[in-house]
């Protein structure tokens, strides 16, 4: 049977004290990501998608509802086991790569394993399979800033995926890609979704990176709008995903 590895339920997320300007960013969002699923979140600006990938990763608190991520409550879990919990189990990538420029590409995939403790000896296999996954075996002694923006991208999927987490969080992973590299780094992600049975969830506006996923979740105004499935190729689950925009756009014109 296929685990859930992400259940969110009834997820609410109110900005703001009591008494003052409140804003209900997240106004009871339920879902579930099932082990080796990638799944998207899209919506208009302000929608509330940032907010729900913060409180998914435990970067933030929710204010209400249930989180439960590979079967740990994060929503009742105290400060001092979430930052552990966050090491051990989740994996991020972020649109502007977050790499340490006084670090190699090699040490900064490392960076996970190394503040967890891990012997010199045990990391380095792990990194050096898990750049070989992303192909980028070649510039491990490189450090950042000698490297192209899809080696940036492809070294912090890398970093996240290193210790094995159970859930990678990309925010808008190919922001800062042209489409040539964000093609490349999408397809290496697939790739892991596919070959390795790594869960993914990716927050993008970005139709053509969405259309890689299995699943979008689409929020408007704090809420599950729709739910679309890919049961085709890639290219009609790009057309889908552009037809459920296109209401939000005229939606919006109205
Ligand atoms: N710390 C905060 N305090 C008050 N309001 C906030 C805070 N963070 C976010 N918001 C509001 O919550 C709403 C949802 O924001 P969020 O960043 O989640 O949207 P988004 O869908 O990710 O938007 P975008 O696509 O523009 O990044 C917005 O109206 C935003 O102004």
């Amino acid at each position: 049977m296929t685990q859930t590895v992400v259940n969110v339920q009834n997820v609410k997320k109110v900005f703001g004290k009591r008494n003052e300007n409140q804003f209900h960013a997240l106004n009871g969002v339920s879902f579930q990501i099932k082990e080796g699923e990638f799944v998207g979140v899209m919506g208009p600006s302000g929608a509330g998608k940032t907010t729900l990938l913060n409180v998914v990763s435990t970067l933030d608190q929710a204010t209400g509802g249930l989180i439960e991520i590979a079967g740990s409550n994060i929503t009742n879990m105290k400060q001092s086991h979430l930052s552990d919990f966050r090491s051990k189990k989740l994996g991020f990538i972020f649109q502007d790569f977050n790499l340490l420029e006084n670090l190699t590409i090699y040490e900064n995939i490392a960076l996970p394993l190394s503040l967890q403790g891990v012997s010199s000896r045990q990391i380095k296999p792990s990194v050096q399979e898990v750049a070989k996954k992303l192909g980028i075996e070649g510039i491990l002694e490189k450090y950042p800033a000698t490297v192209s923006g899809g080696q940036k991208q492809r070294a912090a999927a890398a970093r996240a995926l290193v210790h094995e987490p159970a859930i990678i969080l990309a925010d808008e992973p190919t922001g800062a890609l042209d489409s040539k590299n964000a093609k490349s780094l999408m397809e290496a992600m697939t790739h892991l979704n596919h070959n390795h049975n790594v869960s993914i969830m990716l927050v993008t506006h970005d139709p053509f990176s969405a259309s890689y996923c299995d699943r979008i979740l689409f929020i408007q105004d704090g809420e599950l709008y729709k739910e679309i499935q890919r049961d085709g190729t890639r290219s009609e689950f790009h057309q889908s995903i552009l037809h459920v925009l296109a209401e939000f756009a005229s939606a919006e014109e109205e």
